[in-house]
């Protein structure tokens, strides 16, 4: 009786099955070491990127925000008293929070995806730059300004309240927003972020499109002649704003 056991010859794969076998076997351990060699190389890269692109990139963006509004909270306390200033002069609202995260995951998305795109320095710090020379423009507004620069625009008459002329704003009527204009811009060209460049640029001059016709309709109310002949001879600062 045929035990159970008992292997037929029928079971056994032919020689030339065995060996498409063995050669596909072969062939999945090839592709499979070329796709781990590949996936070694991409995380050595990103390992690479990770720890110097990302890491000087996010850390330059994060110092230059964490500096942005600790200094103008710092600036609005000393020229203002502490006791009038709220945490509102850390100039930080929902819009502008939503706009740093969507600026933050596209660097994250582009650095995982287009690595190079972040390589390119020369833009990076080109960014940098003028996310210096904005804070430096705002910053020498804000103390030239003094009393007469405050965060929410003055719909009253103020006796603190002094029209500004000379310093820097001899050559531009709005160096603050010009200042944060340039940071803000900046701060995105230093990511190398294309979309959130463009996204910054339109967003921050469309708010001072509407702002600064609202707030000089007030400072023709205080200052009448004196402000409207100012505001004839001195450029606003912020492109394509009279
Ligand atoms: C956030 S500050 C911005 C000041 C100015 N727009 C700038 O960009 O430097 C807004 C306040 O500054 C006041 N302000 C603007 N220009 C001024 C000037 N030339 N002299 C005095 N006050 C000014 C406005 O009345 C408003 O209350």
């Amino acid at each position: 009786m045929r035990g159970h056991n008992t292997i037929s010859s029928s079971n056994f794969p032919s020689f030339s099955g065995l060996a498409y076998i063995t050669d596909s076997l072969i062939n999945q351990v090839f592709v499979w070491h070329k796709t781990r060699e590949v996936y070694c190389l991409y995380l050595a890269k990103m390992t690479e990127i990770f720890s110097y692109t990302a890491y000087r990139q996010l850390s330059q963006m994060f110092l230059a925000v964490i500096f942005f509004h600790v200094s103008e909270y710092f600036l609005a306390a000393v020229i203002h008293g502490k006791s009038s200033v709220t945490l509102k002069s850390l100039l930080i609202s929902k819009h502008y929070l939503f706009a740093m995260i969507f600026s933050l995951l596209e660097y994250l998305i582009e650095i995982a995806l287009f690595p190079d795109l972040k390589e390119h320095w020369v833009i990076s710090d080109f960014g940098l730059v003028l996310v210096v020379i904005g804070e430096i423009i705002r910053k020498i507004a804000i103390i030239t300004a003094g009393q007469s620069f405050t965060h929410i625009i003055r719909v009253r008459p103020d006796e603190h309240h002094q029209l500004v002329t000379y310093g820097i704003y001899k050559f531009i009527r709005h160096p603050g927003y010009c200042g944060f204009f340039i940071w803000a811009v900046g701060t995105q060209i230093m990511l190398c972020n294309p979309l959130s460049t463009i996204g910054f640029a339109v967003v921050v001059w469309k708010f001072f499109s509407t702002r600064i016709p609202y707030e000089e309709y007030f400072l023709r109310q205080f200052f009448g002649m004196q402000y409207v002949e100012y505001a004839q001879q001195v450029v606003s600062g912020v492109p394509f704003i009279n």
